[in-house]
């Protein structure tokens, strides 16, 4: 496979391709992506539906002299394959492997690292102004980003701002629109959109452009009539960036390569800040991809030929744990209201949401709003609960501080991923909440270890009448039954899981603290050890008298968590201590001072020493043991 993908080792050599061979060339890094994502998992349909424009922005512009960022980076797949990194993709998000998405130490025609939503405008804005302030007028900063990115505050921030440049920059915001996020899109800004392009006006927009082409021989003359006649005869969105000061083009058939990179051509030779509006289709070229977006955004390994198969069935994740007791909450109580910023699926809201409609929210990629809309809501009595990736909940700090815990509105917070995600890697591994969060007077925090545990932690959080958050991993815990039931647990209490067991001599004994996950991760550990397992349930409050008893009968103890270590919940139990007049022999586990790469949940959990290898070993250290 592949005569023409063979010669192209970086744009240099795709631009000395003829025009008419680039169809040719998009058809084949399409079954190129679909065959190897399909042995590394990955963003498959986002990657499909932008392989002509990044054909087109490589072809047209000098990269990476003219810097491109990718928003989310999470469509950017033929990007790295024409960088250089074709045969690389082998190891796309696999340990050791390169990144799914776009980093500055990967390539040079990763111009910005991303990973979470709406930042790539800013970016390139910071750049176009670095460059114009360094001389390089002539620069051009691109930015693609999606209509779902586009939702994001942050990217609206960026235009407010870009706009006053004027001439002085040469900025272009590629608007990549396929009418999806993850799920079906929501929000004005999206229905306006798909009015916008639905036919026959987009169409028609596109003949009345290619006639444009044709007959104009001044380009600025061109692309001057071309930006007319959007504001003519497309109100919303040309409005919308208008009112931003941008000039607006398009819409235009983002997989017409020639009419694509025609267009590209004509607005190379503008200055200014502005936005190519471009439709393009999820999944493009791969009809399972095309027919269900939502399910082929990310995929694991799958045959390429049959497409995705259902999993097989198993124990829930914590987030179907999470996706059920909400169902079963909102039954029992007309004030339950869940949110969501954009992650229905991943949060496993899809059931709840199809049957309590009028009680469920996806504000889109708004985690800031979902928090503060989560406050109003909790004002007027309701109990919101906002369900929110540990990651993208690092958006909202200042909204959980500010609107909802220092009022102290009952919002709970169902901080999913929290932990080690696996391939998506450094920008979306949820280390930081424990750290972050635990500073917040009054905030109750929840680790529960096991699917079970998760239940009962929601059903005690939803009970309080307080700000509260629970913190549960990617994927599966250790597989246990879970409670149908409402059953609550004694807040900032720990539970025994094992004592030390009879005969460790002294100057051993051994009693690891552990929170969430690590209470089951360390079974094997502590029976290696004959050290005793303590569940701490919660990272705040800490369960006082638990710890200062297993202080005073062990020889040294240990705490674990999967989060930070700086600041975390083993930091917490330090200050305890240390309060009390109290410095026992203490080891801590958790994740090290520097950034975890992406890789198979296994593999990192040994990197970060977290594996029971690891464990006993450095124990053993710890007390001169052989
Ligand atoms: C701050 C943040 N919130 C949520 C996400 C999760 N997320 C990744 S891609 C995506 C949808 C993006 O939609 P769009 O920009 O239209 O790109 P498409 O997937 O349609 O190509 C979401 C919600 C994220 N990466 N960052
Ligand atoms: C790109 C992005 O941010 C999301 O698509 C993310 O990869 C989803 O992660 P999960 O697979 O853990 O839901
Ligand atoms: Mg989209």
């Amino acid at each position: 496979m592949g005569n023409l993908l063979d010669s192209i080792r970086s744009p240099e050599d795709l631009r000395k391709l003829p025009e008419e061979k680039l169809p040719e060339l998009a058809a084949e890094l399409r079954a190129f992506i679909v065959e190897s994502v399909s042995k590394t998992g990955g963003h498959l349909a986002s990657s499909l539906g932008a392989v002509e424009l990044a054909i087109a922005i490589h072809y047209v512009f000098d990269t990476p002299d003219d810097r491109l960022v990718w928003d989310v980076g999470h469509q950017a797949y033929a990007h790295k394959i024409l960088t250089g990194r074709r045969e690389a993709m082998k190891g796309l998000r696999q340990t050791g492997g390169i990144s799914g998405f776009p980093r500055r130490s990967e390539s040079p025609f990763d111009a910005f690292g991303t990973g979470h939503s709406s930042t790539s405008i800013s970016a390139v804005l910071g750049m176009a102004v670095g460059s114009y302030l360094s001389g390089h007028r002539d620069r051009w900063h691109i930015a693609v980003i999606g209509d779902g990115a586009l939702t994001g505050g942050m990217a609206v921030e960026a235009l407010n701002d870009a706009g006053s440049w004027k001439d002085r920059i040469r900025l272009l915001v590629i608007l990549n629109d396929n009418n999806y996020s993850i799920s079906a899109p929501v929000g004005a800004l999206s229905r306006n959109l798909t009015k916008l392009v639905s036919a026959p006006a987009f169409m028609g927009a596109r003949e009345r452009s290619k006639r444009l082409l044709s007959s104009v021989p001044h380009l600025w003359d061109l692309a001057k009539r071309m930006e007319k006649q959007a504001v003519n005869f497309f109100s919303p969105p040309s409005s919308l960036f208008s009112t931003f000061d941008l000039n607006y083009f398009g819409p235009v058939d983002g997989h017409d390569i020639g009419y694509l990179v025609r267009v590209l051509r004509n607005l190379k030779e503008l200055r200014g800040p502005m936005v190519l509006h471009v439709v393009t289709k999820k999944g493009k070229g791969y009809p399972p991809a095309e027919a269900d977006p939502t399910a082929y955004h990310g995929v694991g390994r799958f045959d390429p030929v049959h497409g995705i198969a259902k999993a097989p069935a198993s124990g829930p994740s914590y987030s179907a744990v999470f996706g059920r007791w909400a169902c079963d909450t909102a039954r029992r109580d007309p004030r339950f209201y869940a949110i969501t910023p954009a992650m229905r699926e991943g949060s496993g809201l899809v059931e709840y949401a199809s049957l309590y409609p009028e009680r469920f929210r996806d504000v889109s990629i708004a985690e800031q709003h979902a928090v503060t809309y989560a406050a109003g809501l909790a004002c007027e009595g309701m109990k919101p609960v906002v369900a929110i990736y540990s990651t993208f909940a690092q958006r909202a700090f200042d909204q959980i501080e500010h609107d909802v815990a220092l009022q102290g509105l009952p919002v709970l917070f169902a901080v999913d991923r929290a932990g080690i995600v696996g391939p998506d890697g450094t920008t979306h591994h949820g280390f930081f909440d424990i750290p972050l969060f635990r500073t917040l007077p009054g905030v109750t925090i929840f680790t529960p270890s096991d699917e079970n545990e998760a239940r009962l932690a929601l059903n005690t959080a939803y009970s309080l009448d307080s700000t509260t958050m629970v913190r549960y991993p990617r994927g599966k815990g250790p597989g246990v039954p879970v409670s149908a039931g409402f059953e609550t647990i004694p807040v900032g209490k720990a539970r025994t899981l094992r004592e030390i067991q009879p005969g460790v001599p002294a100057g051993q004994r051994v009693i690891f603290l552990a929170f969430g996950s690590m209470a089951w991760r360390l079974q094997k550990a502590a029976e290696e050890l004959g050290a005793g397992l303590v569940d701490m349930r919660f990272a705040k409050p800490l369960d006082e008298e638990a710890v200062l008893k297993v202080a005073r009968s062990c020889d040294c103890l240990v705490t674990a968590e999967e989060g930070a270590l700086e600041g975390g919940a083993g930091d917490g139990t330090l200050e305890l201590l240390a309060s009390h007049g109290l410095s026992p022999r203490v080891l801590q586990f958790g994740i090290p001072d520097r950034w975890v790469p992406h890789g198979a949940t296994e593999d990192l959990m040994r990197l970060c020493g977290l594996d029971t290898d690891s464990v006993v070993r450095r124990v053993r250290e710890r007390l001169a043991l052989p």
